[in-house]
């Protein structure tokens, strides 16, 4: 007979880790901080509410604190119901409430806990009753990692009749961090912070041993919350290191140098956030806010509505569209100045143009993924073809001038057009401007017609409904492609739209000056 196979459960996706502290309504220390570092950091977090801490930025107004009996019934409600793979304890303002704390400790035991044992505030208001200091001295022996500031350890290492001073110097303060690790018989984090320098190292301390990990002091006020979030920060990496290999050792060090990694840029980054007027807080999200902004940036193109993707092309090509409405050739054209055979030799290129424009045209109805698109560009190739044939015959008759050879301009416009044909995307991208300028300037050109004006008959040709429709169409289709393709697609896209729209600003350009002025 053989033995069942065992299946361990799957790990969570994500630590538990639960912060039991106080608040700040700003968002920067306490509870606040404790959940946006959980969460940066990639735990899931949860929180008990010791004491309600009316403070900001710039100090700390007045202190709430709901009764012992609703504290235990809020961890209560949490460990009945949640595995929590690692607890931080923050501000506990008193006895009665680090005792609470301490009793239920005793039966639930997360894997990991985390003692920020939080005394005065940053702004100096006292945050916990100078007779409670004994308290935390006997939690301290309860929990897995203490992380106090200078002044803190300087408590924690004092006795009822001995008060020992804050260190000064860091070779000071690793003495007074082994004591404390020594007597409590548990793993301190020794912080740098208040000491001065350009370095800001931190060490984890224990009885044996001393991890020093290096760090880089940040040139900024911003440094409201720090401790409350570095230790958020070691409870969420050591439960994470849990989660990936139960049952080994918490590895201090390495949890320690990623946090300080994290909160470096925590503090590069706290200034931007204009938060406050006094010590701002840290931007517990910087790295997700970067991430954010390089795929926003990688997807410039579709930030807004991707269906909105030829109009974002048209408003980005509106300085060009602009000096096709100045050109001398328009001009002329709306106010009937032009020169004729400017109008004659634009005519002959439009012409030439129109006949391998038709040909782009077939093969975007060769790639065309729906019925109705293939359609829609067959037939705008034969119209061109027909608008070809009417332009020799109603305009430029037998005139042997009138039939040259494509200039310049306009072998490089329909080069463009036919080196976009490796993509429908890109085809129908370096196709639209054709379609669209043309009715744009037409609209301008119709409502300059009059009685008399010399190119009457032409500017009036402009009205035609039909082109109209067929613009939108090929705008929607535009659009289509774009939405259907990703962001390396969408960029050609936008590459062959802009060019096609700077050929017709080239092709509108040449007629005049081909004949010397307008
Ligand atoms: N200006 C700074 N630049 C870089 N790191 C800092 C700076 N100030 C504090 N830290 C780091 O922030 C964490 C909190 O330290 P500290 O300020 O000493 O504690 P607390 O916020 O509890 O008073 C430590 O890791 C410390 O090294
Ligand atoms: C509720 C609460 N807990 C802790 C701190 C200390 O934070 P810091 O000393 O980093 O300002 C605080 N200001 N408020």
């Amino acid at each position: 007979m053989t033995a069942a196979p065992v299946h361990a459960a799957p790990a969570p996706s994500a630590p538990r880790v639960l912060s039991i502290a106080g608040t700040d309504p700003t968002g920067g220390a306490g509870i606040q901080a404790d959940l946006k570092t959980i969460g940066a950091l990639g735990g899931y977090g949860m929180a008990v509410v010791t004491a309600l801490v009316a403070q900001n930025t710039r100090g700390v107004r007045g202190v709430h604190v709901p009764d012992v009996g609703f504290l235990v019934e809020q961890l209560d409600a949490v460990s009945d119901d949640v595995a929590i793979d690692a607890v931080k304890l923050g501000m506990l303002h008193s006895t009665p409430l680090i005792d609470a704390v301490s009793e239920w400790l005793g039966p639930v035991r997360p894997p990991v806990v985390v003692l920020d044992p939080v005394m005065v505030a940053t702004s100096g208001d006292r945050l916990l009753d100078a007779a409670a200091e004994r308290a935390v001295r006997e939690l301290c022996r309860q929990v897995d990692l203490i992380t106090p500031n200078l002044a803190e350890l300087a408590v924690l290492v004092s006795t009822d009749s001995a008060r020992v001073a804050r260190a000064r110097t860091w070779a000071e303060a690793v003495t007074q961090a082994r004591h404390l690790a020594t007597t409590t018989g548990t793993t301190v984090l020794l912080k740098g912070g208040h000491l001065d320098g350009e370095d800001c190292p931190d060490a984890i301390v224990t009885a044996s041993a001393v991890g020093e990990v290096p760090g880089r002091r940040v040139a900024t006020t911003n440094t409201h919350g720090t401790g409350c979030s570095l230790s958020s920060a070691m409870a969420t990496l050591a439960a994470e290191q849990l989660r990936l290999a139960p049952g080994t050792e918490v590895d201090w060090v390495a949890a320690l140098r990623a946090a300080k990694d994290w909160l470096t840029g925590a503090l590069e980054h706290g200034a931007a956030l204009q938060v406050g007027e006094g010590n701002g807080p840290l931007d517990h999200f910087h790295a997700t806010r970067a991430a954010l902004r390089a795929v926003a940036d990688a997807d410039a193109d579709i930030d807004a509505d991707p269906l909105d993707w030829a109009a974002q092309q048209w408003t980005a090509t509106a300085a060009l569209r602009a000096e096709v409405d100045a050109l001398d050739f328009l001009v002329g054209l709306r106010d009937g100045t032009l020169d004729e055979r400017a109008f004659r030799w634009y005519l002959a290129q439009d012409a030439l143009y129109l006949g391998r424009y038709a040909r782009v045209l077939a093969r975007a109805s060769a790639l065309a993924p729906t019925a109705d698109e293939q359609v829609f560009w067959a037939r705008s190739a034969a119209s061109a073809l027909e608008e070809e044939a009417s332009l020799h015959r109603a305009r430029l008759g037998d005139d042997p001038d009138a039939h040259p050879e494509p200039s310049a301009t306009t072998l490089a416009y329909v080069n463009h057009l036919a080196a976009s044909a490796d993509s429908y995307g890109e085809l129908v991208a370096a196709l639209l401007p054709c379609f669209w300028l043309y009715s744009d300037v037409g609209i301008r050109l119709a409502e300059a017609n009059r009685e008399g004006h010399p190119f009457g008959d032409w500017l009036g040709a402009y009205g035609d409904p039909t082109f109209a429709a067929a613009t939108a169409e090929a705008i929607a289709i535009a659009d289509r492609a774009a939405a259907a393709t990703g962001a390396a697609e969408r960029g050609r896209m936008r590459t062959a739209f802009a060019r096609s729209m700077q050929h017709e600003r080239d092709f509108f350009a040449v007629p005049t000056t081909a004949v010397g002025g307008a």
